[in-house]
């Protein structure tokens, strides 16, 4: 038999590479410091974490605004000696980042004629501190960080002109040749990985020609850098025309230093739209060229655009500089299943066009511990974290998410499967689209499940209860594949019921979202609550245990009796003081000593929009009616949006987690204080709350004084607050539409008009 004819084609893998998001940005005489807000400044353990994902090279920084703030003459190299000895002792290859969005330290800026030869000046001590440093990105991403300083007055220096754009860019890429020039000087091996952000921009036939301008400009630092900008160069007259001297542009064209690795930058937001036709878009789209006014959006967003996407946008770099590239940045802020998704797929792209010819390098896993604020692209703390590799929010390490086991796995092996990524990333799925190229766009919301028989679902049980419905909203909306079974098709109690199901199914998780939730009827009918409660989840933890499939349940607050006067912790024992409570405790204990690994989840008092069986919508309906509502005042709770407990269970399950998790929203209110938030936050006014102690309302079970639940582990469920004001609008408009609730007492043209307005800002 020929060998050689039928031994598979060796698949090449690329090489994985980390990078911590570490912009230092100046905003007028503030800078926004990433690694302060991550921690990593004080945190070197966090190097062995990366190291544990097996990546060969990590983009790190030794910013100039951190190393000499004051002046070039009192350097402070303590923070990076101790970390770059850290990677070599790990075996990590550093790639140098000396500028990340900056304009450097207070002493000089992207538009200062000082800014490029003190670069250079820092980047050769650098070099000269560190002369094994192979690797340097002296200038994170210019062309963006030109854009936001000099044309967008976003960052220090402000600017809003073509000439402040062009000169900010210029003095980067000159600091960049002169820094490389200064670095080789100690290590004449050192390599340039010039990163940039790449997409390309898309528009109506009128914005064509911006559209053009921009897909012209996206190259710019690359094409200076390589001495591609002559006189001949499409952009040639703009750079003239907007301050650059022919004799500066002659320098670059005859003293190329051509990037030896090109770093693209490719997010999902990267591909733009512009679009003429304002009345289309929201406001904050809207933005001009001096010539048009237009809108400028995702063209993810719009349907009728074909996007470029990250393989043709690779494989216009290699057409146009035939060099080494890699992918310098891979991130995408969204849910777990997404964020590995959007990895996957462009480490799968990188990977096929490896292998068909396309020097492709690696796939950096970007933001490794998340990132703050891009959402105000750096401009505001308003502590909005988008979680990375790791989470910041939970535990008090860096939380492995679910890209970790991927990411040791794709660096081990090239490969990795995980159930979740057998399905199209909202990129790619219709609800993505709201606009469309040239006319309006109506949202087709999709309802189907979705379940694909060459996927592993998750099986919800107790179909038809409020938290089941919210999983099966939920997995649509994300793309996860489920099938939902209400008591009929499946008894959480009957041990053959449970094995058919989940032999039909072959669920790759279990979410029991069953069971006896009636607090007070169960006083009286405690057989039946242990057997939804205790017997059903039990049984369910046992055939997971035997399948290996994972599993998560629902507790409740009210395994606790409310004796102690402080938020209770997971560390916290039960001390259930009513049958429901205990039925729970019972099968927390239970579950854990079966299947260790677990999930259980403990959260209380559910609101949402989506169910009628709330505490919010009783207040809410109790006040667009005019009449008294009496609501407890000695008993503390905390409330739980459900849709942000789903969105939060989900990733938690997905990343593997197991044991006890308190997951409610933050903040804690008696029943009373609740109501009153309530009204607040739905601008209504002479709402009358009768605050009575819970004796009056008679109930059958016991109700613990404080049931208030706190994590220690988990820090990013937002607060009851800004739940309510994701929920009270569309409960409103569902209770206005019941015409019988409305009572003139409460200003009801107020109500349905200006509220809806003031309620959606
Ligand atoms: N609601 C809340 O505020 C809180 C709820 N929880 C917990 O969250 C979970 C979900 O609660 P929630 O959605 O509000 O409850 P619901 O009452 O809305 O839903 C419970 C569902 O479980 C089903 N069910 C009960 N027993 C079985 C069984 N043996 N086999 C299959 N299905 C069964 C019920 O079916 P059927 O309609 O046929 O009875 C119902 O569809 C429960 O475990 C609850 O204890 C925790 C804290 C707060
Ligand atoms: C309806 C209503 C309730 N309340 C207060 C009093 C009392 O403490 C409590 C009782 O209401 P409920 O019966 O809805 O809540 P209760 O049965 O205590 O709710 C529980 O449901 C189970 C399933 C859980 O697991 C718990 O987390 C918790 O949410 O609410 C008022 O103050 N005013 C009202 O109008």
């Amino acid at each position: 038999m020929d060998l050689l004819s039928k031994s598979p084609v060796k698949m090449a893998i690329i090489d994985l590479w980390g990078g911590i998001e570490c912009s230092c940005n100046r905003v007028g005489e503030q800078f926004f410091d990433q690694l302060s807000r991550n921690g990593h400044r004080d945190r070197i353990s966090d190097l062995d974490l990366f190291a544990s994902l097996g990546i060969k090279k990590l983009r790190y920084p030794v910013l100039w605004e951190h190393v000499a703030p004051q002046s070039l003459d009192q350097p402070d190299w303590s923070w990076s000696d101790e970390r770059l000895h850290r990677l070599q002792e790990l075996r990590i290859e550093p790639i140098l980042g000396l500028v990340h969005h900056g304009s450097g330290p207070a002493y000089t800026n992207l538009t200062n004629a000082n800014f490029a030869p003190l670069l250079a000046q820092y980047a050769g001590m650098v070099a000269a501190r560190y002369p094994w440093a192979n690797y340097y990105t002296p200038v994170n991403e210019p062309l963006t960080t030109a854009r936001f300083s000099g044309l967008y007055g976003l960052w220090y220096p402000h600017g809003t002109s073509d000439k402040e754009f062009i000169r900010a860019l210029l003095n980067q890429l000159k600091g960049t040749k002169m820094a490389m020039q200064a670095i080789r000087q100690v290590n004449p091996n050192a390599q340039l990985i010039q990163t940039e952000d790449l997409g390309q921009t898309h528009s109506t036939s009128l914005l064509a020609y911006q559209a053009a301008f921009e897909n012209e400009r996206r190259w710019l630092s690359f094409d200076l850098l390589c001495g591609k900008v002559t006189p001949a160069h499409k952009l040639y007259k703009y750079l003239i025309k907007s301050g650059a001297t022919p004799e500066e542009l002659l320098e670059f064209e005859q003293t190329p230093l051509p990037p030896d690795i090109f770093g693209i930058n490719h997010y999902i937001t990267s591909e733009r739209y512009l679009d003429e036709h304002l009345t289309l878009f929201p406001l904050h789209t809207h933005g001009s060229n001096g010539r048009h006014k237009y809108a400028d959006v995702e063209a993810v967003r719009v349907k009728g655009i074909e996007r470029a996407g990250i393989k043709t946008l690779l494989q216009e770099v290699w057409q146009r500089y035939q060099a080494p590239i890699a992918i310098t940045e891979a991130h995408l802020g969204c849910t777990r299943e997404e964020q590995m998704r959007w990895f996957m797929e462009v480490w799968e792209t990188a990977t096929d066009l490896k292998n068909s010819g396309v020097n492709c390098l690696a796939v950096t896993a970007w933001a490794l511990l998340g990132s703050y604020d891009w959402n105000s692209l750096l401009t505001r703390n308003n502590g909005f974290y988008e979680n990375g590799i790791f989470d910041l929010r939970i535990g008090d390490q860096p939380w492995p998410t679910a890209l970790v086991p991927m990411l040791q796995s794709l660096s081990n092996t090239g490969k990795y499967h995980h159930d979740v990524l057998q399905h199209k990333g909202w990129w790619d799925r219709e609800e993505r689209y709201a606009y469309s190229h040239g006319e309006k766009y109506i949202a087709k919301p999709t309802h189907k499940p979705i379940l694909d028989k060459n996927q592993r679902p998750l099986l919800i049980t107790g179909g038809t209860g409020t938290l089941a419905k919210a999983f099966a909203r939920i997995c649509r909306d994300r793309g996860l594949s489920y099938v939902s079974l209400t008591r009929k098709q499946l008894d959480i109690a009957n041990p053959a019921s449970v094995e058919a199901a989940i032999s039909q199914y072959n669920p790759w998780a279990v979410i029991n979202t069953a069971g006896y939730v009636r607090v007070d009827d169960a006083e009286k009918d405690p057989e039946k609550c242990y057997r939804e409660n205790t017997k059903g989840p039990v049984i369910l933890a046992e055939v997971c245990r035997e399948k290996n499939i994972q599993f998560l349940t629902f507790s409740s607050d009210l395994v606790f009796d409310g004796e102690k006067a402080e938020p209770y912790t997971e560390e916290d024992t039960p001390t259930p003081r009513n049958v429901y409570g205990n039925s729970k405790a019972l099968a927390e204990s239970r579950i854990l000593k079966i299947l260790p690994d677990a999930l259980i989840i403990r959260t209380s008092a559910f609101f949402s929009s989506w169910d009628r069986y709330n505490f919010v919508y009783f207040a809410l309906k109790s006040f667009l009616q005019g009449a008294p509502f009496v609501a407890a005042n000695d008993v503390k709770i905390t409330a739980t949006y459900v849709p942000d407990l789903v969105h939060t269970a989900l990733d938690l399950l997905i990343d593997r987690a197991n044991g006890i998790w308190h997951l409610t929203n933050q903040g804690s209110y008696t029943w009373a204080e609740l109501a009153r938030l309530v009204a607040n936050v739905a601008l209504l006014k002479n709402v009358v709350i009768q605050e009575q102690p819970v004796s009056v309302f008679h109930l059958p079970a016991y109700r613990p004084k404080n049931s208030v639940l706190q994590s220690s582990r988990i820090r990013l469920m937002p607060s009851i607050e800004d739940a309510l004001h994701r929920c009270i609008p569309a409960l409103m408009q569902e209770l206005l539409k019941q015409k019988e609730v409305i009572d003139q007492d409460v200003d009801v043209l107020e109500t349905e008009e200006n509220l809806n307005r003031k309620l959606s800002g």
